[in-house]
């Protein structure tokens, strides 16, 4: 079983993620999972924050050496923004003269439509804002990119699946459909200011940025996150909770502002007669085949072996320039909501967090079914499990 957990608040010291059950030997080290992080950093549309802040890891716990021990793998993630909220966000409490003389400490009692704010007041009891979006904040996806980093190249030492990501839509911009990324063009998507494939469709996308950045507004979009090199068999038909379609919707709508997931060509296949909506088996040299990948790669919640294809769309930043009707709650008249800084899109960033949600169930599932307490036994048991498989 693989289980991890996220902790830590926006503008807190730190956030921290343990990863648990993952085998031995598993190689990682502090810069894999910086170059993880900074990748998430990046994506035209983005605000200042990207720019001023930092991400500082540490591995605490787990590894030795550039390899998992077995134990959980325990990383922190330092915000160096800290010193700045020290007093608003501290864990003691704090003379209450202190904290009425900083402007960062002002009330929020003007919710955002669209983010969490008032109902996380109304649940849990607040009068303000700041202790519900603290936590909502996709601040957060940080810790599960670098917990994702540590699946991905779990899945990559065990079974050689590798994970890449990109933008197919941006604030209603289409990507030219038809074109997968493979491994290889990751650098080149990296480089990109949406990573989108397409020149001319990129191109596009950031005039709409712009567009909606003059407009005082924000955008949304759509990822599709590609899985290369996975055996059959991963997730099971046997129950709901165990199909790998299934877990893999649950943890992509798991991302902040993610509000829709397909799987392979998901939406279209419902309009598709039968004869043109599934992939059909063909014999090959390489083995049995499918001659077009429109179930995404999986068939009754489990991997085909051919390639996996998901995507995620997410809505608009709630935080609009031009800000939005809301209730101050501090008097109940009408108000606009609160608007400090945000981006005017994180789609670019979304996908990273959206590969590193991937990689944690494809790992657990790899876990699952070929167990193993080194990374060798696991590998060892996938080739034995593809070497007796009847029908390849
Ligand atoms: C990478 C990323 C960056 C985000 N940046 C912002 C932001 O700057 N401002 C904002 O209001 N929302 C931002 N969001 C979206 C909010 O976190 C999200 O809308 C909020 O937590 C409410 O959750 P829900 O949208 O799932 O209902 C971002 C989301 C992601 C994935
Ligand atoms: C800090 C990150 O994203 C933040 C996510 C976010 C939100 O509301 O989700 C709001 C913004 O924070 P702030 O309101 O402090 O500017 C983003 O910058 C990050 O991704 O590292």
């Amino acid at each position: 079983m693989l289980r991890w957990l996220t902790a830590g608040e926006s503008h807190g010291p730190s956030l921290v993620a343990i990863l648990e059950g993952l085998p031995a030997h598993v190689r990682i080290t502090t810069a894999d999972i910086s170059d993880a992080l900074a990748r998430r950093r990046l994506g035209y549309g983005r605000g200042a924050r990207m720019k001023f802040e930092a991400d500082e890891v540490t591995i605490v716990g787990g590894v030795r050496h550039g390899e998992t021990m077995g134990g959980p793998v325990a990383i922190q993630v330092g915000n160096t923004e800290w010193p700045k909220w020290e007093k608003v966000m501290s864990a003691d409490p704090v003379d209450p003269a202190e904290l009425d003389v900083l402007a960062r400490n002002a009330a929020l009692t003007r919710p955002r439509p669209g983010h969490a704010d008032l109902a996380g007041m109304q649940k849990y009891d607040f009068d303000e804002a700041r202790p519900i979006l603290e936590r909502a904040s996709a601040r957060e996806t940080a810790a599960r990119v670098a917990l994702g980093r540590v699946a991905a190249h779990f899945l990559f030492q065990s079974v050689g699946a590798e994970i890449v990501s990109h933008v197919v839509e941006l604030g209603g911009v289409p990507a030219p459909g038809g074109s997968l990324p493979d491994p290889a063009d990751v650098d080149r998507l990296d480089a990109d200011p949406v990573r989108c494939l397409d020149p001319e469709a990129s191109a596009a996308m950031v005039e709409r940025i712009d567009q909606a950045h003059k407009d005082g507004d924000t955008l949304g979009g759509v990822v599709e996150v590609v899985v290369h090199g996975l055996p059959p068999g991963l997730g099971s038909h046997v129950h709901w909770d165990r199909r790998l379609d299934s877990r893999l919707a649950g943890a992509l709508m798991g991302i902040q502002a993610i509000k829709g997931v397909e799987v392979g060509d998901g939406f279209a296949t419902a309009a598709t007669p039968g004869s043109l909506a599934h992939d059909e088996i063909v014999p090959t040299a390489e083995g049995l085949r499918r001659t077009s990948g429109r179930s995404g790669g999986t068939e009754g919640g489990m991997t085909t072996g051919e390639i996996l294809r998901v995507r995620a769309a997410m809505k608009p930043i709630a935080t609009v320039p031009r800000a939005l009707r809301t209730v101050d709650v501090a008097t109940g008249e009408e108000a606009l909501a609160h608007h400090q800084r945000s981006d005017v899109c994180a789609v670019p960033a979304a996908g990273i967090v959206a590969e590193a949600m991937v990689a944690l169930v494809l790992a657990e599932a790899v876990v699952e079914k070929f167990g193993g307490d080194s990374v060798r036994e696991t590998r060892r048991n996938a080739e034995s499990y593809l070497d007796t498989l009847r029908f390849r």
